[in-house]
């Protein structure tokens, strides 16, 4: 199985999500920011690298949120709480982030895998 791993960035009471541009199945759905770690990486590791790659900007991992949860047959997804250190989101392969208070979180249509863990966000 394939690890992938999604932040989820919050900052004043609210979470970042980021919207997926392709393959195009998953195009127009909300993800938290990540991806799949590479051979050698730990799942922070991986994650500080693609949170660059993606939005330019640098995170720390506070925590990972309880739980792991199957994407498909060959991936399973967790999700870590992280803050930012510097820089601003910047999307340069979603097309669109929305930072998301408690009343917002559930408007957005999410990624099937990624609901299970919105629960154990503690916003505002
Ligand atoms: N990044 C991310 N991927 C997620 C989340 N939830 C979820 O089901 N996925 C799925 C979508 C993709 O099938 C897979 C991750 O692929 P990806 O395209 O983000 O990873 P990557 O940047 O490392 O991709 P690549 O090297 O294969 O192009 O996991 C999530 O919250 N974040």
């Amino acid at each position: 199985m394939g690890a992938v791993v999604g932040a989820a960035i919050v900052r004043d009471g609210r979470v970042l999500a980021a919207r997926r541009t392709t393959p195009p199945e998953t195009a127009g759905r909300w993800e938290f920011p990540g991806g799949k770690v590479e051979p050698g990486e730990s799942a922070a590791q991986a994650l500080v690298r693609e949170i660059d790659e993606e939005l330019g900007c640098t995170i720390s991992v506070v925590s990972w949120l309880p739980g792991e949860v199957a994407i498909g047959d060959r991936h399973v997804l967790t999700v870590a709480l992280a803050e930012i250190v510097t820089g601003e989101p910047d999307p340069r392969e979603h097309d669109a982030v929305r930072w998301l208070d408690a009343g917002e979180i559930d408007q957005v249509d999410w990624l099937e895998p990624d609901r299970p863990f919105l629960a154990h966000l503690r916003l505002g």
